[in-house]
């Protein structure tokens, strides 16, 4: 059984954060632990309230888990508070974590903001560097590119300068803002397009924390980048065919259509 570790926020909608990951990588055939940065109050219409973690009791979650339960991939997700990005930095370096997936989530669908102005400098500076590949949604690579983003051709090249500049593989994600669902992978300095059909599905709550998790997984079980975010993305778009519909909101996906397991494996 190969292992992977969610450190991300609580959403207790069960459509994002810890729970999209947790049903994410299970679905996907491995074993889950997390580490939870926040509890957030929250539904498919909003954000009503955030309670951290501590960085001493966040310490204190991922040394249960790298002492034990060692993880195959990791996957971060929100975390808001520049000094929990600081703890996630020093405890990955310290167990020398491996496979790092870092979903750099800012504002929920919803349009709540998830990460503090300082925090922006600390995933930065301290955990865009330790990862193997990060995931950022459009406004997101604007943010980390520092350039607009309108076009393909303007994925392309926010995706080469997030791999320059922070020494990570960037996957560009084009979601609900640019295309049809069309991301770009730029892997040492190549750039590789993944075309997505655009399903026609209002209920894209969790999407970034559901391919990231997946992406996580896949590189758990061996799989290498690419193939890793191919298959991630076959999941995301079977799991938003499904066509679940919950809440008043903009609902979850479901992450259970394949319980008989094709993407177990
Ligand atoms: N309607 C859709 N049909 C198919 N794929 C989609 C759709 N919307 C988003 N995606 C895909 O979902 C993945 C997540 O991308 P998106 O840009 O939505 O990320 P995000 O904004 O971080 O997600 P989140 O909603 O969790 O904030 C990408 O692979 C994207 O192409
Ligand atoms: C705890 C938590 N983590 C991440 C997201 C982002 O997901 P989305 O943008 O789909 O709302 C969220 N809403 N809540």
């Amino acid at each position: 059984m190969f292992t992977a570790c969610t450190i991300a926020g609580s959403d207790s909608s069960g459509g994002a954060g810890i729970q999209a990951d947790i049903k994410t990588m299970t679905t996907n055939g491995v074993f889950a632990t997390s580490a939870i940065t926040a509890l957030t109050a929250q539904n498919t219409t909003g954000v009503t309230d955030i309670f951290n973690a501590t960085p001493e009791f966040l310490g204190h979650e991922l040394d249960a888990i790298f002492t034990d339960i060692f993880p195959d991939a990791v996957k971060i997700g929100m975390v808001s508070k520049q000094e929990l990005i600081e703890t996630i930095a020093n405890k990955l370096k310290q167990y020398s974590a491996k496979n790092i997936v870092v979903d750099p989530v800012m504002v929920a669908t919803s349009g709540a903001r998830l990460i503090d102005e300082q925090a922006i400098d600390a995933l930065k500076t301290k955990l865009l560097p330790l990862a193997l590949v990060c995931t950022p949604n459009i406004p997101e690579a604007e943010l980390l590119a520092n350039m607009s983003i309108q076009n393909e051709t303007d994925m392309e090249k926010a995706a080469t300068i997030i791999e320059s500049t922070y020494g990570c593989a960037c996957l560009c994600k084009g979601g609900h803002q640019i295309n049809d669902a069309n991301d770009v992978l730029v892997e040492k300095g190549q750039v590789h397009w993944f075309y997505g059909k655009r399903i026609d599905n209002p209920n894209t709550h969790g999407t970034g924390c559901t391919l990231s998790s997946a992406i996580a997984s896949n590189l758990a079980k061996g799989y290498d980048l690419e193939t890793s975010v191919q298959r991630a993305k076959d999941y995301l778009s079977k799991a938003l065919a499904a066509m679940l519909d919950l809440g008043k909101g903009q609902g979850p996906m479901n992450h259970m259509f394949d319980l008989q397991g094709e993407f177990a494996q």
